[in-house]
């Protein structure tokens, strides 16, 4: 990631954050707790990041691989310790405080959030690893916490609430367990509508709409996972997860010396394979289907479906960490219509506004908006 000192916050040259919606409300402009006009004494010596699509594995050149794979989750912070605590050393800190100028904290701004979410309908969207689990060395592991579980089922109740998982639906259903929810498993790629029947005693994923646009790949993608899994079997610590219209490779496992053995060989496999492509989450290259489809358009299809589309009194809020997240936080602000809120600890270029530094943030956002949504309906 590229830094680059600035004359203030307003070298961003960000055209979203003064667009307006169909009102002639900005939602960004209004909401920028910093001027961006004026320069601060602070500005001179600000960080800023550049704002670009981030690059995906299959755009980059051969020699780009494994850049992109070194930087695909945020670096192991270096730690001080400090009467037993552990906290950040001060290069972390400056970087990520002078980062924050340009991604507010989601909690601090929280107050101008709901004053712009008042006499509106809010949709929640949320990636699960990263933001609603914290990233752990194995992926089945990846439990989210029994408050946040809480946090989940209070904003549930309040607002429709969707999950949108680059994991298999099921295994997020499974994860999450909630069945009041709307799942999104395999990228979007896999959509499914909450029971009808809150009383239902169905407690599987079964039964209930499902959106499925990727269905012919399912499969070619069996085929892949299965050559895939052959294949990686010598690279230690790989492991490969079949999520029915796409398939996994995580290298957090595996010694960066292995690199780029396990880059060439998932190259080698989806070469062959040109219906398919790859990406780049957090240390995991995804095969995923050629079709126009990712979170993005999984958002815009449930706000349709929940007939929130093209509405000026909705307020949909994405939170998420991931560069899969970003297709969604581009269409949110695209459309000037709604907030995407990048779960990050280090600094991150992020199509999104608004930023929560972990997991636990992310659970204190989801109670302030439903003490928020009480006290309101008072
Ligand atoms: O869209 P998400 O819900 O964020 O899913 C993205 C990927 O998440 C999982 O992998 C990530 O989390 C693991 C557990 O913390 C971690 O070990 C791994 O390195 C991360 O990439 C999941 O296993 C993948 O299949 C998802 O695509």
């Amino acid at each position: 990631m590229e830094f680059k000192s600035a004359k203030s916050p307003s070298s961003l040259n960000n055209p979203a954050r003064s667009s307006l919606n169909k009102s002639g409300q900005s939602l960004y402009s209004s909401l920028f707790p910093y001027s961006q006009t004026g320069g601060s004494s602070f500005s001179s010596t600000v960080l800023t990041v550049p704002r670009k699509k981030p690059e995906k594995l299959d755009d980059a050149l051969p020699n780009g691989w494994l850049e992109s794979m070194k930087s695909s989750s945020p670096p192991k912070r270096k730690l001080v310790k400090d009467h037993n605590v552990e906290v950040a050393s001060d290069d972390h800190d400056y970087a990520y405080h002078s980062w924050l100028l340009s991604y507010p904290s989601a909690l601090r701004s929280f107050d101008k959030i709901t004053d712009f979410a008042s006499n509106k309908k809010i949709a929640i969207f949320l990636d699960y690893d990263g933001t609603l689990s914290p990233i752990v060395d194995d992926p089945d592991r990846a439990y989210m916490s029994t408050d946040m579980r809480s946090a989940v089922r209070g904003v549930a109740s309040y607002f429709p609430t969707a999950i949108i998982s680059g994991r298999s639906r099921d295994k997020v259903f499974d994860l999450v367990g909630l069945k009041e929810l709307y799942y999104a498993g395999s990228h979007g790629m896999d959509i499914l509508f909450p029971h009808k029947d809150p009383k239902s005693t169905d407690h599987t994923s079964k039964g209930v709409t499902l959106f499925q646009p990727a269905k012919e790949f399912v499969p070619v993608i069996d085929e892949v996972f299965r050559t895939l899994e052959k294949n990686t079997r010598d690279i230690k610590g790989a492991k490969v997860e079949n999520h029915k219209f796409c398939v996994s490779v995580h290298y957090r496992n595996v010694s960066e010396k292995s690199w780029v053995t396990i880059a060439e060989c998932v190259h080698r496999v989806v070469d062959d394979y040109p219906q398919l492509r790859l990406t780049h989450g957090r240390k995991v290259l995804e095969v995923r289907p050629v079709i126009d489809w990712d979170k993005g358009k999984a958002v815009e299809f449930l706000l349709k479906s929940l007939g929130l589309e093209n509405s000026d009194d909705v307020l949909p809020i994405y939170i998420g960490d991931d560069r899969t997240d970003e297709d969604a936080f581009t269409v949110l602000r695209q459309k000037n219509r709604g907030y995407g809120i990048l779960v990050a600890s280090t600094p991150k270029e992020s199509q999104a506004l608004f930023s929560l530094k972990d997991p636990s943030e992310v659970k204190e956002f989801l109670e302030s908006l439903v003490r928020w949504k009480e006290q309101s309906s008072l």
